[in-house]
């Protein structure tokens, strides 16, 4: 039977992170001293925003999905006033703030991110979920600096659809914001926007005003500047990616037989180097 978990079966350890509606904690499981992640939701707050379906679907979507690239849903419980979600911990923090202090990664680096995306996108296809809100926030980096797809909050069974254009719009794909019916290909248009970002630092349809950015996506003006400096297959797959009609993109087993991730990508999923292993701050 389902073991009714509790937060007095935890050790509440520092503060970790924040979203919209909840905060993360690290916690330790006291009698298997497993580390954890609690993302922590106060049901007042829920009310407030009418959520509970949004947070229902998280739990049941996130829960049927053990894949090495998808942060694990372990276990989730409630009391009086909270839902606590029993999460991975993933020890090496936001994937975007790596990336940020490095300004942008290598091609190796990239190439095993995409490649560990794509593997992971597909096993949620496969799935029938379409993460629909795939950015750098929402990548996590574990001990071995794998990659892991967290937060599931906007995830939706195939050929839903959401209406509300929500956080960052740099990653929307065209038919997003032409509201057009979309199915798990806008994983693969957000693919090819995480690709170029990688590569560049920031993303390709970047615009001071938002219009810009939309009027930018849904034209797909895609342009490659000359530094740094990018190898010809990186951009190859970028623009199999970045293809208005999402029915031409590169399919996510394409991505994976592409010859820059054949070159490129570390099959381990992992790029750090051996002397960092030991080191996290
Ligand atoms: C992705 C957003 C989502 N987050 C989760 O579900 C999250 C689930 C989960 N598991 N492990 C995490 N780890 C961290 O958040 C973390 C952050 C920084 C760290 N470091 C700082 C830099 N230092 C050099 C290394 C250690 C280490 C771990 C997170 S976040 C969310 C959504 C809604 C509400 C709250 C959180």
């Amino acid at each position: 039977a389902r073991q009714e978990w509790s937060m007095s079966d935890f050790e509440i350890g520092r503060y970790i992170g924040e979203g919209k509606f909840g905060k993360v904690y690290l916690a330790r499981e006291k009698k298997s001293g497993y580390v954890v992640a609690l993302k922590v939701t106060y049901k007042a707050k829920l009310e407030k925003y009418r959520f509970h379906a949004h947070l229902r679907r998280e739990i049941e979507i996130q829960r049927g999905l053990d894949h090495p690239n998808v942060l694990r849903l372990f276990a989730w419980f409630h009391d009086e006033e909270r839902v606590v979600l029993v999460l991975e911990y993933a020890a090496r923090g936001e994937l975007y703030k790596v990336l940020r202090a490095a300004g942008r990664f290598t091609e190796r680096t990239a190439a095993t991110y995409v490649a560990s995306l794509a593997g992971a996108l597909a096993y949620c296809h496969k799935k029938q979920v379409i993460h629909r809100d795939i950015k750098p926030e929402n990548l996590l980096l574990d001990i071995e600096g794998r990659l892991k797809i967290a937060d599931f909050g906007w995830a939706a069974r195939s050929n839903a659809k959401r209406h509300t254009l929500c956080g960052t719009i740099d990653y929307l794909a065209p038919e997003m914001i032409e509201k057009k019916a979309h199915d798990h290909a806008v994983d693969n248009w957000t693919l090819g926007i995480l690709c170029y970002e990688f590569l560049y630092g920031s993303p390709p349809f970047e615009a001071d005003e938002q219009d810009d950015t939309l009027r930018r996506i849904v034209r797909v003006d895609l342009t490659f500047p000359s530094t740094p400096s990018v190898s010809s297959e990186a951009k190859d797959l970028i623009s199999k990616l970045l293809v208005k009609d999402s029915s031409k993109r590169l399919s996510l087993e394409d991505i994976m037989k592409h010859p820059w991730i054949k070159k490129n990508a570390e099959p381990s999923g992992s790029c750090i180097k051996q002397k960092d292993l030991g080191r996290v701050k």
